[in-house]
């Protein structure tokens, strides 16, 4: 490929009178498409708006949700009152649970009296534990296997909540097992078979097992949770989760479904046929938490390898991770800045699930402190190292946006998230900043050290994309002599990311 023409920035003032106008033009498609006036040129997600107003109405929710724990948070400041079996409270103890988180305090409570929890809290706030915990309790009185069932949109994910479910459960001897696609169905069919109390599944993997693997039910399950429930909840999920949920009982069955940013559409609710839940909204539909830092940088048109270089220089050493939109997008970036001599790893759909469980590993361990990856990582994933998130792509919708810088200032720790907006990104971010309820204060940047890194940039750029063409024609050819056989298994996978 020739040397990339890298079109001459344009002049500052040039850029600043297009933002602006990009800005006015999607203020006043807001204002018009909120008030019907006008003509929507369609170009927002009706879904969206309808979110945003049923965000809204959450949000009052949340703030009696918010008082509700306040006097909730009076109620009890510790596990040790909330009588749960010393099994479990010596486990809590052991992962330095010292308070309940607010989470914590809202929805256990109820859950230890049986009741359904719609469970909405900030990123990186106890989630999991919030569920795991009042399971965990009742089990330990009604010891059956196939006890429980958490269905998650991600296999990373999925797994991460098996491990807290060992970590909480383990002194209790619970018996847990992850069924998730991209590993041998086989080997599940076998776990499954050993009778595990706790199930921690893709919908998509788990239906498979459910229809072809004999001596599995959840005839008798007691509680099914959605983690990431508005996306399970979303239509690509729909049609296996419709068919898990027509099979799965709901007489005698409990159900949770959190997330940080719920959909409050009660259709979708319904289908999870929750009965008389207790709302637990100890924050607000798009809130992020204090002790993350966001910010944004304006990036002219093809300087954005440029500028995420520069970033990665400014923040060496640092843990990061790269958020990009495509999986081509991933595996370009992070083979980039290998070629610059940082350490990177990438995690896209594209990876087989050793190659994912790899480059996780590999970045969970410090072998790698840039993770460079699509949304498949987005939700959930608990990397307590992780210092920056950075927005290589602006997501398209704002939930997406919340949930990737919620990958850092977790648990109460600080964190940072960088996101850089070309001319082409303006009206997203400024979605994103009127669900916030701020604008995003901008990052400054040495224009000296970006014009003397630009051409080695663009230059390294050039290489990996004709590497990556390579390597892509010499895996067509492979591909073509591979037999169907493979294709109809990777259908088996449809229902995950
Ligand atoms: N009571 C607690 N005290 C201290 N740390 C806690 C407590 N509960 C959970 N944690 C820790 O907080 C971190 C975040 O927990 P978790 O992953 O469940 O958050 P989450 O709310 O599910 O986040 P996300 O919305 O991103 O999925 C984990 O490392 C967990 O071990």
């Amino acid at each position: 490929m020739a040397n990339k023409v890298v079109k001459k920035p344009s002049s500052k003032s040039e850029l600043k009178s297009l933002a602006e106008k990009i800005r006015q033009r999607a203020l006043e498609r807001q204002h018009s498409t909120a008030t019907g006036e006008g003509d929507s040129d369609g170009s927002h997600d009706e879904d969206e708006i309808e979110e945003e107003e049923e965000g809204r109405e959450l949000e009052r929710q949340g703030d009696s949700g918010k008082q509700a724990e306040e006097e909730e948070e009076s109620q009890f400041d510790s596990f040790a009152e909330l009588k749960l079996v010393p099994e479990l409270l010596e486990a809590c103890e052991n992962l330095k649970f010292t308070k309940p988180t607010p989470i914590q305090a809202a929805a256990i409570p109820p859950a230890l009296e049986g009741k359904d929890i719609i469970g909405l809290a900030q990123t990186g706030s106890g989630k999991t534990a919030a569920f795991a915990i009042p399971i965990l309790n009742s089990l330990w009185h009604d010891q059956q296997p196939y006890y429980a069932c958490v269905m998650a949109p991600t296999r990373e994910l999925a797994q991460q909540i098996k491990e807290t479910f060992d970590s909480l459960g383990g002194v209790m001897g619970v018996r847990t097992t992850c069924i998730v696609g991209g590993m041998n169905m086989i080997d599940q069919a076998r776990d499954l078979m050993r009778k595990p109390h706790i199930i921690i599944a893709t919908p998509g993997r788990l239906m498979d097992h459910l229809e072809n693997t004999k001596g599995f039910s959840l005839r008798k399950l007691r509680y099914l949770v959605m983690d990431e429930a508005d996306r399970l909840l979303d239509m690509e999920f729909g049609p296996v989760l419709d068919r898990i949920l027509k099979i799965i009982p709901t007489q005698g069955r409990t159900t949770y479904l959190f997330s940080a940013t719920m959909t409050s559409k009660i259709d979708k609710l319904q289908r999870a046929s929750l009965t008389n839940p207790v709302k637990c909204a100890v924050s607000t539909k798009y809130q992020t938490v204090e002790t993350l830092i966001q910010t944004l940088m304006v990036v002219p048109g093809g300087l954005k390898n440029t500028f995420l270089i520069y970033l990665l220089n400014e923040y060496l050493g640092k843990t990061v991770i790269v958020f990009t939109r495509t999986k081509a997008n991933a595996e370009r970036i992070s083979t980039l800045c290998n070629l610059l001599e940082f350490s990177a790893t990438a995690l896209h759909g594209d990876l087989n699930q050793n190659q994912r469980t790899g480059a996780l590993d590999l970045f969970k361990a410090g072998r790698r402190s840039i993770l460079v990856a699509t949304d498949v990582a987005a939700r959930g994933l608990d990397i307590p190292s992780v210092d920056i998130v950075i927005n290589y792509d602006i997501p398209v919708d704002s939930k997406s946006y919340i949930h990737r810088v919620g990958r850092t200032a977790r648990a109460g720790r600080s964190g940072k998230s960088i996101s850089l907006v070309s001319q082409y990104d303006l009206e997203l971010i400024l979605r994103i900043e009127d669900v916030l309820g701020r604008k995003l204060p901008k990052e400054s940047v040495d224009k000296g050290a970006i014009l003397a890194l630009r051409d080695t940039v663009d230059k390294a750029n050039g290489e990996v994309v004709m590497e990556l063409n390579r390597r892509s024609k010499e895996k067509a050819a492979r591909g073509k002599g591979r037999s169907g056989r493979m294709k109809s298994r990777d259908n088996m996978d449809r229902g995950e990311e």
